[in-house]
């Protein structure tokens, strides 16, 4: 069968991008995905708003929810002193697979770990694989029906702390509805919206937690 689009982005990156280079392998996704085809990475709108989320936080710990081709780990781990600790999951196998290629091509692939596994099976096993007490930041992005069950799962596993801050990609399209109204009125987060389109277009935005602790 015909290469799919991931691919097609991953050989466009390889092709283009300067290896060793995270910003030069973020442009590329983002020119690939402005002129060629949409792919549902953060993308460089809402990137730069995380990006700033990640210099004020400064986490030693940190965990992805959906790692996807990887554009969103090598957006933060870029952005992380050297001795950080960068846990991100992925279910698909051959995005997994291209997010490798990505990651390594952008030479941080000795500063992330990649977990291939459902994130109900890997949230509660967190503490005793990966030598983690808790998370200084979270960062949400998979399936929407998930942000929900998955942050009372970190809440349950003790894995965030006071001051973690939680980001969820995704709060307008597709949206999250239930994991924003759980966020903003549970009482345990300080929460804010910050608005940003996706391919300079279709609103949409991500939410900011802080959990109280
Ligand atoms: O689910 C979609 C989706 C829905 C409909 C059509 C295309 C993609 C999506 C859209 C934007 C995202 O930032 C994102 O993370 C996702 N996702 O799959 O997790
Ligand atoms: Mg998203």
């Amino acid at each position: 069968s015909d290469m799919s689009k991931e691919r097609r982005v991953l050989q466009y990156v390889l092709q283009t991008a300067s290896r060793g280079d995270p910003d030069s392998v973020l442009a590329a996704v983002d020119k690939y995905g402005r002129e060629k085809e949409w792919n549902m990475s953060v993308g460089d709108e809402k990137g730069a708003i995380l990006d700033r989320f990640v210099k004020e936080r400064a986490p030693q710990t940190m965990l992805e929810l959906g790692t996807y081709m990887g554009y969103s780990a090598v957006r933060m781990v870029r952005l992380l002193p050297q001795g950080a600790k960068f846990i991100t999951v992925e279910v698909n196998q051959d995005n997994a697979a291209v997010a490798k290629e990505i990651i390594a091509f952008a030479g941080l692939q000795d500063r992330i770990i990649q977990v291939l596994a459902e994130t109900a099976e890997v949230i509660p096993q967190l503490k005793s694989k990966f030598n983690v007490e808790s998370f200084d930041m979270v960062f949400i992005d998979h399936w929407k029906d998930f942000y929900l069950r998955d942050i009372k799962l970190l809440e349950q596993n003790k894995l965030l702390r006071k001051g973690t801050v939680v980001v969820a990609d995704n709060i307008i399209f597709p949206g999250a509805p239930d994991y924003a109204d759980y966020v903003r009125t549970c009482g345990k987060y300080e929460s804010t919206f910050h608005e940003g389109k996706i391919n300079g277009k279709k609103p949409d935005g991500m939410e900011k937690s802080v959990y109280r602790g």
